[in-house]
């Protein structure tokens, strides 16, 4: 089965054509992204499994003319890894927040692109794009089936200890306000990785994954289970990230918004899209520009880098404490998998609760690895995430057990 896997972001789309034979059997035949989305110079790169990168410029204006081009790329004479559309079976979507509604992922009915436009206001920057991603493959693709796999499904899980802000009681029951977490596909396809590079059993071990991206989230595992994770009610809480600030006392946007006269709207640009790396270097939201000013003697780069490692720490301390000891600590993510000296500066001095932490290991690590000390009590692994593959998993695994 060919089973087309869309990530669709606010002002991009990634995708990849897997073919799926059983859970284990998978072969990745494509994959690339569009960016800039909405703009006359979008980037196009797209690489078939077996022939190198290709990159065009051209306007993309919108999702569904986006989606258009990754199919016409797909089916191409040169470039193409599929002779017809007719051969791609199944289209899988991340869907950034599913709300309470959903425990697992799901095959698409209408009463499901309903409930994901429900989660529209709780993720502004994610569901009104991946929603637009699945009604574009409704238009060209008529006839496929469509699965829909939730960042939120596998935090649904955290007790309500956990989940549960400490405002009044009535703004859970009559808007669930709860934190709701995300990133959960990677979250927990790294510890099943992790377990299995390290010889642990999953539902019996207690992990800290760190998904370190653009957006970016810790989560700690409990048994197999999500038992707190850093993200909330939207994605704008917890670390700080490339544009977003993460924790903050809430007082303080309350007084920015007085002080500046600042609409809801203006507010959450504020938090979401100004802040983080971008809010405090002024350089960029990108952790290599970030990495490279600091490098150049950026004195607010270095102190971004400081406060980005500092907050870190701070959530692996916490969940540490909150899972009374870890089995292991995981990095993944654009920025946990590629930049060995935020893993370092997040792990060092740990020793006092068991991490001891390999320096020569660690140094320029950019694959599946265990960068802690053999005899380290908590070990530290370097496990890339797969999110695109997940997706194709569960749409296979859903679409397989459906009724004909
Ligand atoms: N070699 C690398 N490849 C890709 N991203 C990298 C690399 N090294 C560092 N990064 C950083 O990873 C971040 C993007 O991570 P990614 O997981 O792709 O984000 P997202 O999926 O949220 O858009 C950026 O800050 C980027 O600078
Ligand atoms: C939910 C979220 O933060 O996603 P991303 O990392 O793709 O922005
Ligand atoms: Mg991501």
């Amino acid at each position: 089965m060919k089973i087309l896997v869309l990530n669709c972001g606010s002002s991009s789309i990634k995708y990849q054509l897997i073919q799926v034979k059983s859970k284990s059997e998978t072969k990745l035949m494509a994959k690339g992204q569009i960016e800039r989305i909405g703009l006359t110079d979008s980037v196009l790169t797209h690489k078939p499994a077996d022939k190198p990168k290709l990159a065009f410029v051209q306007s993309v204006p919108d999702h569904s003319v986006g989606i258009n081009i990754i199919l016409s790329t797909l089916t191409d004479a040169n470039h193409g890894v599929i002779e017809s559309l007719n051969e791609i079976a199944a289209a899988g979507h991340r869907v950034a927040h599913g709300g309470e509604y959903f425990k697992d992922s799901a095959i698409v009915t209408p009463l499901v692109k309903q409930q994901i436009e429900n989660c529209f206001e709780l993720a502004p920057l994610h569901n009104p794009a991946n929603l637009k991603g699945i009604l574009s493959i409704e238009k060209l693709l008529p006839t496929i089936p469509q699965v829909a796999v939730f960042d939120t499904s596998f935090h649904q899980t955290m007790p309500m200890e956990t989940y549960l802000y400490a405002i009044p009681y009535k703004y859970y029951e009559e808007f669930r306000i709860r934190r709701y977490g995300f990133h959960g596909t990677s979250h927990k396809f790294v510890a099943q990785k992790a377990c299995d590079m390290l010889g642990l059993e999953f539902e019996k071990s207690k992990i800290i994954t760190c998904h370190i991206g653009n957006g970016a989230s810790v989560t700690a595992i409990k048994d197999g289970k999500s038992f707190d994770t850093s993200m909330g009610f939207t994605p704008v809480d917890g670390l700080m990230m490339g544009t977003r600030c993460g924790a903050i006392d809430s007082g303080v946007v309350l007084y920015i918004m007085d002080k500046e006269g600042l609409t809801t709207q203006k507010a959450n640009d504020l938090i979401n899209k100004q802040s983080g790396l971008l809010g405090i270097s002024g350089v960029s939201s990108d952790m290599r520009d970030v990495k490279g000013a600091a490098a150049n003697g950026n004195e607010k780069a270095q102190l971004a880098l400081r406060m980005f490692i500092a907050r870190l720490k701070r959530f692996i301390g916490s969940y540490m404490a909150e899972l009374e000891g870890a089995d292991a600590i995981v990095f993944t993510g654009g920025i946990g998998e590629n930049e060995d000296f935020i893993r370092k500066g997040a792990c060092e001095g740990l020793e006092f609760m068991g991490v001891d932490f390999d320096n020569q290991a660690n140094d320029g690590m950019r694959e599946d690895a265990v960068i802690s000390k053999p005899n380290s009590r908590v070990k530290v692994v370097v496990a890339c995430t797969d999110e695109e593959l997940v997706i194709a998993q569960d749409t296979f695994r859903l679409l397989r057990k459906r009724p004909e």
